[in-house]
């Protein structure tokens, strides 16, 4: 058997496959990670495919595979399939795409174990080593050598005293966690007259077997326990821990009765028998989580397993834990703040089928699986699916790579679905499933528009409305909460000196420092650099300083200057960077703890909080103005998804917008929170401007500290593309390259050249071989966000 192996590296020139063959009794499959010799070291290899022999002779002996690593964590078929897909779809290394898999990708250690040699040994020393070696086992070399010193253990070895073998591990230690299970209750007699004990035999014989810490939950002590296993009656085991940060209160959470709108959801989709795409568009508070959990257990019921990605798990840490109520141990949470070893326990945990529903932000589309039977995105429009690094994948593309080799459906749940999936949804691609109304038949929001030209010159240079000044009062006074949008965080936006117009800029990027009042200093939000925020200007002296702009932190100042008595709390970058603060904060304003949350775009991600019934949106046209083709479809999906937040209660919400522009399309349409009207005009200028998805687009983006490399690169790139399109009938539009928006970060220049044409498969394809591309500092972005 001939094994085709990528190596381990993300080394441009090792992106081919070398061939290996296989000694018999090795079980190597597709997928293994094996040991290969490669040059004069040993190297990680990759099994992507295997044959019965070479396609054509080779004029070199083959050398054989050395070894299977790490059993438990090499890939599936599956796998390797769409991780070549990524590489063929995003231009970039099958060894990159192949990571986006591994949960341990450092994983693999060397380890030299020393044990006793046919030599007798003729020192005394010699003599010392030879019998602890002897006496303790085989043991470590590094051990050895810090115990006896490295000149008497180099000489046993050279001497034959001791001899040696290299052993390759993945070194990543299984984090433990108690477990007490059931044994029997034959002799139940025993426990006579211990209520406590017999109480907990009779919940341990009904579940089968739970945490200690769950029991410990339940309000049974470890003492306890032990008393009960030694009785022989129940079992105390250790186990691979699963490890969900968010406190599981496991107690059950029965399903609701489904509204008119979700059972015909749920029937749909659950009926289904191609693995279709389906786009849930479910107005805010339409109860599409509901949705999302009645399918998933009938998938559970199936033996089958569940998938659910949410954009950012410390502020959706409720869809989280209505999962945990409902589901219990059968739920794994990933996110970036696990531990390697706890990631790879719930990774383990799905690969073998001990838990079947896998829920986490982004990198969880990766998740192992016995058997997939469901992918759920939950607010499936959010940017933060996308990566902004090597490889540029998105997590819905991927989804549905993965979703056609289990031929299981996928759910693209949103209030506002991207404005393709909705596309695809039109035209037969996808399905298109609708919840019109919110639950309980709450009405959506009150939306009022204030145009803030006349608020200045009314004279009111506030960053508040008098009219979200009164909705405000008037919610405080009903004791109800309000959440109050901001996308721009610090204090001023910028510093400026009136005299001379000098503008503090980072001295690494091309870009405005903000003032931040708290930490007191300038900050670049490009690169964190700071800076002492100047008294006087740096440039001419002049002391007529000023600060321009406002972000979350002046707001929340004027606010506690204008509503003393409420109680404030800021969600926003500044104030999450701690481990969990997000959700802190959001639990606490979730207890009423808080009277206002205000913040930036964090505000607005699909929380629940029947409290709000007003929502204030202090800039609704700030997204809209930067020169992006997406900017409307953003502004339109923050803005309603903001303004979904209030009214989730028994109160109806009301919703100020504040903005210069109170006329464009886009702040009519989200404060009528009409999808489809938005949709029917912005789809219209796509198709007038060839913009996605009536094109496929890619960018590319080129960096170098010196002004002259990065124009030498970038023109190197466009060349060659635009040879290779002159070549294919310009099948392509190449453009660029030209300065990016923001000219520089962290001393890098950046140019950007973009690519659009009907489809681009071809020219990816080109891609992967044109040197240009693959220079240093040369970026590559399929469909770009
Ligand atoms: N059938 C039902 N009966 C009663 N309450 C329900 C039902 N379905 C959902 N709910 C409740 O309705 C509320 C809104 O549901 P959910 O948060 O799932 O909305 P959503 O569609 O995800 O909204 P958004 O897009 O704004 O995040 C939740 O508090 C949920 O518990
Ligand atoms: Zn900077």
């Amino acid at each position: 058997m001939i094994a085709e192996i990528i190596i381990n590296t993300t080394a441009k020139r090792l992106q081919q496959t070398f061939s290996y063959t296989v000694p018999d009794g090795l079980a190597v499959r597709v997928g293994s990670r094996v040991l290969v010799p490669f040059g004069h070291r040993r190297e990680e290899g990759i099994v992507v495919a295997l044959h019965e022999q070479l396609d054509e002779p080779a004029d070199f002996t083959l050398k054989p595979v050395e070894g299977l690593l790490s059993t438990q964590t090499g890939f599936q078929e599956e796998m390797i399939r769409t991780a070549i897909w990524i590489r063929d779809y995003y231009v970039c290394n099958l060894s990159e795409a192949l990571r986006l898999f591994m949960i341990d990708k450092k994983g693999l250690v060397r380890q030299e174990i020393l044990s006793v040699g046919p030599a007798a040994p003729v020192s005394p020393e010699g003599r010392q080593l030879q019998a602890y070696v002897a006496d303790k086992g085989s043991r470590e070399k590094g051990s050895l050598v810090r115990r006896f010193g490295r000149d008497l253990v180099e000489t046993a070895l050279a001497r034959q005293v001791l001899t040696s073998r290299t052993y390759y591990k993945n070194q990543i230690a299984d984090k433990m966690e108690d477990w007490l299970s059931f044994v029997h209750d034959d002799d139940e007699d025993i426990l006579h007259g211990r209520r406590r004990q017999q109480e907990l035999l009779q919940a341990l014989k009904e579940k089968g077997e739970g945490a200690v810490s769950y029991w410990q939950g339940q309000g049974y002590s470890r003492d306890l326990m032990r008393r009960l296993c030694a009785t022989g009656l129940a079992r105390w085991s250790q186990r691979p821990a699963r490890t969900t940060n968010i406190l599981p209160t496991l107690s059950g959470d029965a399903p609701f009765t489904l509204t008119p709108e979700q059972r015909q959801a749920v029937k749909v989709i659950g009926s289904d028998e191609q693995g279709k795409t389906y786009v849930l568009h479910g107005i805010t508070g339409s109860g599409k989580t509901e949705v999302y959990m009645q399918l998933a257990s009938q998938v559970l019921k199936e033996g089958r397993q569940v998938v659910v990605l949410v954009p950012e798990i410390a502020l959706t840490g409720q869809i989280v834990r209505r999962f945990l109520r409902r589901f219990g141990d059968d739920v794994v949470v990933m996110h970036s703040q696990l531990s390697q070893g706890e990631k790879r326990n719930n990774w383990l945990r799905m690969q073998n089928g001990t838990s079947h529903i896998c829920i986490g932000a982004r990198s969880a589309v990766f998740t192992a699986a016995q058997s997939i039977g469901l992918f759920i995105v939950d607010e499936a429009h959010d940017s933060s699916y996308k990566q902004d690094e090597a490889p540029r994948y998105h997590a819905v593309a991927v989804t549905r790579q993965r979703a056609a080799y289990y031929g299981c459906p996928v759910i693209l749940g949103s209030a506002t679905p991207a404005l393709g999936d909705y596309y695809k949804a039109l035209q037969g691609d996808y399905v298109l499933v609708e919840l019109t109304e919110r639950v309980g038949q709450r009405p959506l929001p009150s939306v009022q528009v204030v145009d803030m030209r006349d608020e200045l010159a009314r004279g009111n240079y506030r960053v508040v409305s008098d009219c979200l000044l009164n909705l405000l009062e008037e919610t405080l006074a009903a004791r109800q909460q309000a959440i109050i949008l901001l996308n721009r965080r610090g204090f001023s936006t910028f510093v400026m000196c009136r005299k001379c117009g000098y503008v503090v800029k980072c001295d690494t990027c091309d870009v405005a420092m903000v003032y931040h009042r708290q930490a007191a200093h300038l900050r670049c939000h490009y690169c964190d650099a700071e800076k002492p925020v100047p008294t006087v200007c740096p440039s001419c002296g002049s002391k007529y300083i000023k600060f321009f702009g406002s972000g979350t932190e002046k707001v929340e100042q004027q606010l506690h200057e204008l509503l003393p008595s409420a109680r404030i709390i800021r969600l926003d970058q500044d104030t999450t960077s701690r481990k969990h603060s997000g959700d802190r904060i959001i639990e606490a304003f979730r207890r009423h703890e808080y009277d206002i949350l205000l913040g930036t775009q964090m505000v607005a991600k699909g929380h629940d909080f029947p409290g709000v019934s007003a929502v204030g949106i202090l800039s609704a046209d700030s997204l809209l103005n930067i020169p992006a083709y997406w900017a409307g479809e953003r502004t339109f999906q923050l803005l309603t998804q903001a303004a979904g937040r209030a009214g989730r209660g028994d109160i109806p919400g009301r919703v100020v917008m504040q903005t210069y522009a109170p006329d464009h399309y886009v702040i009519q349409c989200a404060a009528r929170q009409d999808y489809r009207a938005f949709y029917d005009q912005e789809i219209q200028f796509r198709k007038e401007l060839g913009y996605p998805p009536f094109q496929e687009m890619a960018k590319i983006l080129v960096q170098d500290e010196s002004e002259e490399q990065v124009w030498r690169k970038a023109n190197d790139v466009a060349a060659a593309l635009n040879s290779w399109n002159g070549d294919h009938g310009d099948e392509v539009a190449v453009i660029g390259p030209y300065e990016d928006v923001i000219k520089k970060i962290r001393n890098k220049y950046r140019l950007v050249l973009s690519l659009t044409g009907k489809d681009l498969t071809a020219i990816k394809k080109a891609m992967q071989r044109i040197p240009a591309c693959w220079q240093t500092g040369v970026l590559i972005d399929v469909d770009p966000v």
